[in-house]
């Protein structure tokens, strides 16, 4: 902790991010967004089914160009996948090559001509510990159950430094038991990097249980209905901090918005 508290910057600044898919009946996924991610912050993001949060993490990743605003990374224009992002998807079973062993998988991701092989070998092994796989190097993929495989693609993620972690409802295709642990390993792992996180999920615990900030999706065109702030007390823990009255409001009130956002387009 310190003492004096130093105004936060922003990593990630999101201006009027429209998109349209084209083709003979384009759709407008999403609408207009506005937000910033402040440097260390972790941001969860929610809302209806299908209102466009992938397409937005797509544009905002530099994956797709998105057909209106702009998205900026420290204040560059993001055109590519930039440098200081790394992106976790849902499904980690196409996201590991399954030829490598876990350590091949990581070091594919590290630079050859900035990283000794000493170095490469010594940040495989950090990052291997950070997501407790500690001695799974040398297994490969399909040796490993789902849970594992997710955190060998977050060691990967964290393994080049990246500034800021997008993941795509990460924790979707896992047990409930296996989820809690992996949310618990995302608390942590920000901690010791002090990553900033932008987090998409369908889970509104989840997403309250984590961030410090909710970002809640009206459906398509996405628009931003509400930004929570959560101050629900740190360390989080799964058992005590789900059973606070705080907590409860908040997952209450996010639930309350999706719903009445798609009633409200139904009756439309
Ligand atoms: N390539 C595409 N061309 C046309 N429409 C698309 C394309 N990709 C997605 N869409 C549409 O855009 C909308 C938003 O899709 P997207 O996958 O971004 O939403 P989502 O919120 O991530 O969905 P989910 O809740 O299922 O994870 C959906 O109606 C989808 O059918």
């Amino acid at each position: 902790m310190t003492t004096t508290e130093t105004p936060s910057t922003d990593l990630l600044t999101i201006e009027g991010l429209g998109h349209t898919y084209g083709g003979a009946t384009p759709f407008t996924a999403v609408g207009h967004l506005d937000f910033t991610v402040p440097q260390g912050a972790f941001v969860s993001i929610v809302g209806p089914s299908g209102c466009g949060k992938t397409t937005m993490l797509r544009c905002i990743s530099g994956l797709m160009r998105p057909t209106q605003g702009t998205v900026a990374l420290e204040g560059a224009p993001v055109t590519g996948v930039p440098r200081d992002l790394a992106l976790v998807f849902q499904d980690y079973s196409r996201s590991l090559f399954p030829w490598r062993t876990v350590s091949g998988n990581i070091s594919f991701v590290l630079d050859k001509n900035t990283l000794s092989s000493e170095e490469r070998k010594e940040r495989i092994a950090e990052v291997l510990n950070a997501v407790g796989l500690d001695g799974a190097g040398g297994k490969y993929p399909w040796q490993l159950s789902g849970g594992m495989q997710q955190r060998v693609a977050i060691a990967r993620a964290l393994a080049y430094r990246p500034k800021i972690l997008l993941m795509d409802e990460p924790f979707a295709s896992v047990d409930a038991q296996t989820r809690a642990e992996l949310e618990d390993l995302m608390l942590r792992v920000r901690d010791q990097f002090g990553m900033t996180i932008l987090f998409v999920t369908h889970d509104i615990d989840e997403s309250v249980y984590l961030a410090d900030q909710v970002l809640v999706l009206s459906k398509s065109p996405s628009t931003i209905v509400a930004k929570i702030d959560i101050d629900l007390p740190r360390p989080r823990d799964q058992v005590s901090t789900r059973e606070l009255e705080q907590f409860v409001h908040l997952r209450s009130d996010i639930a309350r918005m999706i719903r009445e956002q798609s009633q409200l387009k139904k009756a439309a």
